[in-house]
């Protein structure tokens, strides 16, 4: 197997309905056809397109919302995006979802969760901890007499505010999301179309996540915005996606701050946001030790894996020195980014050391981020 599938990793920013299989988009887009609810032939070249501008991607956005608004469907998509990470040695994924409420179907924001939820639990073909430890419980996933051959993965949720939401909407899911903890909800991430929407609509509910102890991670410059982009950094989330528009002020304001940088190569070079890989800023990041994680962002919809963007990042950045050896300690690093508790954090520590050995890298780290 190639040491960029059988390497252990971390993804820290996939959206689950833009994680869904590409067999389980067409089926149930196929269905809904039949059911005269849309037209197949009319979305299919939607589905079927490579290159997609933003736009476009949002277009695919809402049907896909079409779709899933079904708990049932929720649920599977669930469990099948949790087998597809698990699958290729993706170890600990924080998945973040947007809870949607929809009158017609008796949805609110809370049944959405709730089939979030189920998803998890219906996953049968891989061990799955998706719910914190207390602290009297020591147990961990990876501990060397867990004694099982089978795939392993930790799954944390962070729940999505959608640009177009309301403060109100944006409030109730950080109660939401609250009240989840104890299913493993670790933080708030703001998503959705950046051509839409205004900061100061979302900041009472972000600020109210973090007094309350919630993460936040923001999508931050997907569009040239740079007064966003400012109060966003001023805002000093715990982590940002993407930031790609940014000016030399956003860069020494983020360099400062340090903030961990989610990376989705595909998805910005998909979307025509970044010309090519060779001038993603992903490599500027990383040769001055800034956090970086590699993300897969919308797994379905771009057709990669967190795999094929190691890989992609390998071939791309070999001459910066992104080997084998190095792009296992940017994985590993990544460890140091995640929103879960300590524990989760020491067991993927010792696993990504013991691996390590067997996997012929070496067992000191080359950098450590100080956060
Ligand atoms: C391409 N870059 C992106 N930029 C901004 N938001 C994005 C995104 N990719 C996905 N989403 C957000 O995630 C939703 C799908 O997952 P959930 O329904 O929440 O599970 C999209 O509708 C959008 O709001
Ligand atoms: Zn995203």
């Amino acid at each position: 197997m190639e040491w960029w599938v059988s390497m252990p990793k971390v993804e820290l920013h996939a959206h689950l309905n833009g994680s869904i299989r590409d067999s389980t988009l067409l089926e149930l887009t196929k269905a809904l056809g039949e059911k005269g609810v849309i037209n197949f032939s009319q979305v299919e070249h939607i589905i079927m397109k490579y290159n997609r501008s933003v736009k476009e991607v949002f277009q695919l956005f809402d049907l896909i919302r079409i779709l899933t608004t079904d708990h049932a469907i929720l649920t599977r998509i669930t469990r099948e995006v949790i087998e597809d990470f698990a699958s290729e040695n993706v170890v600990y994924l924080e998945l973040r979802t947007t809870p949607k409420r929809n009158d017609a179907i008796g949805m609110t924001k809370g049944s959405y969760f709730e089939a979030v939820l189920e998803g998890l639990r219906s996953v049968t073909s891989v061990d799955v901890n998706f719910i914190p430890h207390d602290k009297e419980d020591s147990r961990t996933l990876f501990s060397p007499n867990n004694g099982s051959s089978r795939k392993r993965i930790y799954v944390r949720l962070l729940l999505s505010i959608d640009r177009r939401e309301t403060t109100e909407a944006a409030m109730e899911t950080v109660k939401l999301a609250l009240e989840m903890k104890q299913f493993g909800v670790v933080g708030i991430d703001l998503s959705g179309n950046p051509l839409v929407g205004d900061w100061n609509t979302y900041l009472p509910a972000l600020k109210f996540a973090r007094n309350q102890g919630l993460y936040v991670s923001l999508h931050c410059g997907e569009i040239p915005n740079p007064k966003e982009i400012h109060q966003m950094l001023d805002f000093k989330p715990e982590r940002i996606g993407h930031a790609i528009c940014f000016e030399k002020e956003h860069w020494e304001i983020l360099k400062s701050s340090k903030i961990p940088v989610e990376i989705c190569l595909t998805s910005n070079i998909r979307t025509l946001t970044v010309r090519s890989i060779q001038v993603h800023h992903f490599v500027g990041l990383y040769k001055t030790k800034h956090p970086v994680v590699l993300c897969t962002d919308d797994s379905g919809v771009f057709s990669t894996c967190l795999s094929k963007e190691y890989k992609i990042a390998a071939d791309a950045f070999v001459f910066t020195g992104l080997g084998k050896r190095e792009s296992f300690e940017l994985s590993r690093n990544a460890v140091e980014l995640i929103f879960a508790e300590r524990q989760v954090k020491e067991d993927l520590t010792k696993y990504f050391d013991s691996v390590a050995k067997t996997m012929g890298v070496y067992k000191n780290k080359i950098h450590s981020y100080e956060l």
